[in-house]
């Protein structure tokens, strides 16, 4: 069985975070690991609260899971600090970890800060060049690109900039522009557009985060970048459109479609 770890924040209304990732490396029938790096009090209508795990135990979790059974991919989502981060890239280089998927996330889909101001140079330095892929939605590849992006050739822009200083691939998430749900993927030395329908659905919590980890599991599977993303997308469509209304926010998405 392949086995993918997911290194990110623990959401306690399930939708997003680990518990996202956990239960879509399960639907895709892969072995789930977790290394927490900060426990959130959110729900569908914001994040109220988060309390980071010391480095030093982000360290030894990622330790244990290591020396124990392997992963064949990582994905990595809300890091918080400049010291985890630290700790998270300087352990995945000793292990040599394969497939790495970062997704760089800065700010809640409610608009909550989930990784500090002063960790983004850090995440850039440290975190960004050891990702096989980086999969920013728009507010983040702006940030990151220092791009302004509000229409698609923008968006080609922000992600040839970004590749030109990534070692990977860089995947432009198109959730937040109003029209289309069409994302960027600047892979080798190609630009392709990943079109999906939009789906009219409010209920988007935690779509980075399940986008990100399936396409972990796509490349744990052998994969390519491409295809990874193309069968990511589709999955992430499916989960929204069997659609699931819970909460009275924006809600999660029903994960439960292909079983
Ligand atoms: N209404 C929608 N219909 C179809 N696909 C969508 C919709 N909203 C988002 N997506 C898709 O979901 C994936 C995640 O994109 P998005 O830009 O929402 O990421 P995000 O902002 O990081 O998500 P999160 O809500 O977890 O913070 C992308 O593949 C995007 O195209
Ligand atoms: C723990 C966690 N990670 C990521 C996001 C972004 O969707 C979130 N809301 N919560």
């Amino acid at each position: 069985m392949l086995k993918v770890l997911t290194i990110a924040g623990s959401d306690c209304s399930g939708g997003a975070g680990i518990q996202a990732d956990i239960k879509t490396i399960t639907v895709h029938k892969q072995y789930a690991m977790s290394v927490i790096t900060a426990v959130t009090a959110q729900n569908t209508t914001g994040v109220y609260g988060i309390m980071d795990v010391e480095p030093e135990f982000v360290a030894k979790q990622i330790d244990c899971v290591f020396c124990d059974i392997k992963p064949d991919a990582v994905k990595i989502g809300m890091v918080s600090n400049k010291d985890i981060i630290e700790v998270i890239a300087d352990k995945l280089e000793y292990y040599k970890a394969k497939h790495i998927v970062v997704d760089p996330v800065m700010v809640s889909t409610s608009g909550n800060r989930l990784l500090c101001k002063e960790a983004e140079e850090t995440l850039k330095t440290r975190l960004l060049p050891i990702a096989e892929l980086i999969t920013p939605n728009i507010p983040e590849a702006s940030v990151l690109s220092e791009i302004e992006i509000s229409k698609r050739e923008e968006m080609e822009e922000a992600g040839s900039r970004l590749k030109k200083w990534v070692t990977g691939s860089v995947l432009i998430k198109g959730g937040h522009s109003k029209e289309q749900a069409d994302d960027l993927l600047c892979w080798n030395n190609n630009i392709n557009w990943i079109c999906g329908e939009r789906v009219a659905n409010p209920n988007t919590h935690g779509t980075g985060c399940t986008l990100s980890s399936a396409i972990a599991c796509n490349l744990a599977e052998g994969n390519n970048i491409y295809e990874s993303v193309k069968k990511a997308k589709e999955y992430v469509t499916g989960a929204l459109n069997a659609k699931l209304k819970l909460g009275v926010g924006s809600g999660p998405l029903n994960h439960s479609y292909l079983i």
